[in-house]
């Protein structure tokens, strides 16, 4: 009997000892296979700043052809820029990549959201003779592109679903025929794999030597590797065998280097120029929040940064876990008085459009949205992007808070994070393909106290590092952080763990806690709940702990386990410390001046209001295809030196013709001829208003010239007369 028993034993400490190893085998795995994967982005990288096909805009390439010489559409090139499109200059790249298409090879575009991809084929498509496709994935991007290159008073299209008889008749004769004014032709990609006839009117066009561009937007929906893959983008190879002598231009926000090669793949253009920008977005400010385990004090906290830092309308997203915290903070939110709506997957197509539609021409200050509140969004001037909940990796957050600044001006993104929302993500995502390590990724990015936000998306994307220039909270914080040796509570935590599944339970990170909190009394009584949340999550994402799943009928339970570097910890092979800060505060002077630029003068929340006006009235139009933020915003600062002094005459005598024209002549530089044209009078209008009212900018109400205000106020306004102010 005893010799059983003692058999038994050893046979229980040889299978646990096993199991150990085991463990550490597929942890060593796991390293095994990420260090892999890094190798090969390093590889990648390294290859792609020295391939002589790509041009990064940090400047670390080497070009054999040379993009950014001369070429003798130039100065066509320059007038159209600045006439048309309203453009002072170019951005990185830009210039190079209209070069590239306009001698006619196929280029793929890597550039960061809002970088200003579609400028690099519209710009090509006016100056090119005969008519540009553009292939887009949807339907509320198509719109928005077409209204907003209609208000510029180029001829755009789109045949879709919703196009009319009319004008599908419209668009076919000027394919076939080259009847009609039709510039830029915009599809999706079912009317490329579906429609017979529109491919034989294509056909047709290019015969005629017609088809000027292809132009394929969101081309990463190519790849069954990127993270929106659609299977109609598969087939859109057929336009470069079909059309081989036409430019195809690729455009995407996000591409790894195998999303990059699928894609090439698939659309036939192995031999592209490729034009790879950094994914930094220097614009946005980044940071992280604590946030309270009570669900009002968050939405307080919201509101209350909203109010204060965006008094004056500024769009902003929430992005929330779930649909039903979606409509419970969207309502909170309300009662605090901001104007805010929830978008989810649950509500009706029609709801969620007139949702969208409303915080699209500004009636909406916030949508307060889950991750289906996604790729359609084109709204340029969001100001801030908000989590309220942890997003599900780095990719991810990068995406969602990249609809922030698209138009290059101040934003900010902000991510409530509390260790406690991290089973609920991972019991969503454990099943997927590296789901828990992409997690865990983030949630790296959450609990750093000192490493810069920016660096961090550059790790990831496996790029070189660049200046974050004070625009993350970990780089302008002055918190105090201290770095506190943990391991007596770890090996607490994991001999308390080893108790329980002794006696075959299970236990949750929450009730771990809730246990530990009674056995720390004696261990460190200064470290709070908050803290030993943070440590449970650090021994996860280290893997001394690990986290198993267990289903119910009704949804998935996240448990803690012991991890494969258990071990080491309670042998003392392994310290764990914890960041935790002693004060934390941010330099308030920093984030003031980033959040002063986004701040409203009395002239800019005119216009603001002006653009809104002016599309309400023309219908079917967003305020942002009428006056982009950024042309306020230049309108607003050049109103001292010229545009101003200009129009306050108008307040003394009225304004001769050779008076207006000048006036036009300054505008046009600012937001092109046809928008001057259509809405000149209305925008010095306003001016004149403004300076006249004597209203200062509320902004700069110190600094400014009491002399000034005063001359201001005596004036008497006089309306300008324009025939234009019939729009
Ligand atoms: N050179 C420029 N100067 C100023 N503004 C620009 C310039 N180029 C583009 N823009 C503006 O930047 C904004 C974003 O441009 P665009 O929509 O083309 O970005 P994108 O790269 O396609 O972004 P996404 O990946 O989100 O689709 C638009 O308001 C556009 O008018
Ligand atoms: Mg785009």
């Amino acid at each position: 009997m005893d010799c059983t028993n003692e058999v038994l034993e050893e046979l229980l400490n040889v299978e646990a000892e096993l199991q150990d190893v085991q463990d550490q085998i597929k942890l060593l795995l796991d390293q095994q296979e990420n260090l892999y994967a890094r190798q090969s982005e390093l590889k990648a990288l390294l290859e792609d700043c020295e391939a002589s096909g790509s041009h990064r805009n940090d400047g670390a390439s080497t070009a054999p052809e040379d993009w950014s010489g001369s070429f003798g559409w130039d100065s066509e090139a320059e007038d159209l820029r600045l006439k048309i499109f309203g453009i002072s200059s170019y951005r990185a790249n830009q210039r190079e990549i209209i070069n590239a298409v306009m001698s006619g090879r196929d280029v793929l575009v890597i550039m960061a959201a809002g970088g200003g991809k579609s400028f690099c084929y519209q710009l090509p498509a006016v100056l090119r003779d005969g008519v540009c496709l553009v292939v887009s994935p949807l339907l509320s991007l198509i719109q928005d592109q077409v209204m907003g290159l209609i208000a510029l008073g180029v001829p755009a299209y789109m045949l879709t679903s919703t196009t009319s008889k009319e004008d599908e008749k419209f668009i076919y004769k000027a394919l076939e025929k080259n009847e009609g004014d039709l510039k830029i032709l915009y599809v999706t990609p079912e009317k490329i794999s579906k429609s017979k006839r529109f491919m034989s009117k294509l056909e047709k066009c290019h015969h005629a030597g017609r088809l000027s561009l292809i132009a394929i937007d969101e081309a990463h929906c190519c790849s069954q590797w990127g993270h929106d893959f659609r299977p109609d983008y598969k087939n859109l190879g057929i336009l470069k065998t079909q059309f081989p002598t036409v430019p195809v231009i690729a455009l995407t926000a996000t591409a790894t280097k195998k999303v990059q090669l699928d894609l090439m793949e698939m659309l036939h253009i192995q031999k592209c120029v490729t034009f790879i920008s950094s994914v930094n977005r220097p614009n946005l400010f980044y940071m992280v929040r604590e946030k309270s385990s009570v669900g009002k004090v968050v939405v307080d906290e919201i509101a209350d940064f909203i109010s204060g830092s965006y008094p004056n309308n500024e769009s902003g997203i929430v992005y929330c876990f779930s649909r039903k915290e979606c409509e419970q903070v969207a309502k909170e939110l309300r009662e605090k008085r901001i104007k805010a709506d929830f978008y989810h997957a649950d509500m009706e197509v029609r709801d969620r459009e007139n949702v969208h539609m409303r915080w699209s021409n500004g009636k909406l200050q916030v949508i307060v949205g889950t991750v289906a509140f996604g790729m359609g969004i084109n709204k340029p001037d969001v100001r801030f992007v908000i989590h309220h909940s942890l997003s599900k990796s780095m990719e991810t957050y990068y995406q969602e808070s990249g609809r922030a600044g698209r138009d290059g001006l101040p934003a900010e993104c902000l991510l409530y994070y509390r260790p406690a929302d991290m089973p609920r993500q991972s019991s969503m995502v454990f099943y997927e393909n590296s789901g828990l390590q992409n997690l865990y990724d983030i949630v790296r990015y959450c609990q750093s106290r000192t490493g810069c936000r920016r660096a961090a998306f550059f790790k990831h994307f496996a790029e070189p590092l660049l200046d974050c220039n004070g625009m993350c909270d970990n780089c302008v914080s002055s918190s105090e952080v201290k770095e506190i040796d943990v391991s007596c509570h770890a090996k607490a935590v994991i001999s308390l763990i080893q108790n329980i599944q002794e006696k075959d339970q299970r236990v949750t990170m929450l009730q771990l806690v809730d246990k530990m909190k009674v056995k720390q009394k004696d261990l460190d009584p200064d470290l709070k709940r908050d803290h030993m949340e943070q440590l449970i999550i650090q021994l996860i994402i280290d893997c001394v702990l690990k986290e198993e799943f267990q289903h119910t009928a009704y949804t998935t339970n996240a448990y803690v386990t012991l991890g494969p570097l258990g071990k080491q910890v309670l042998q003392g092979m392994k310290t764990v410390k914890l960041q935790i800060y002693c004060v934390k505060e941010i330099k308030a002077g920093v984030v003031k001046s980033a959040k002063r630029k986004s701040a409203s003068s009395n002239l800019e929340f005119r216009l603001d209001e002006l653009r809104k006006e002016l599309a309400s009235l023309h219908g079917g139009i967003f305020p942002h295809s009428i006056l982009s933020t950024q042309q306020i915003n230049v309108l607003a600062a050049e109103k001292p030196d010229s545009i101003e002094q200009a129009s306050l005459n108008i307040y003394n005598i009225p304004l001769d013709f050779q008076n207006f024209k000048l006036l036009c002549g300054q505008l046009e530089k600012i937001i092109g001829k046809v928008k001057s044209g259509k809405y000149g009078s209305r925008i010095l209008e306003e001016i004149a208003h403004c300076s006249a009212s004597g209203n200062p900018d509320p902004d700069i109400n110190e600094e400014q010239d009491d002399k000034t205000s005063k001359k201001a106020k005596k004036k008497t306004p006089v309306l300008i007369e324009c025939s234009e102010d019939d729009e």
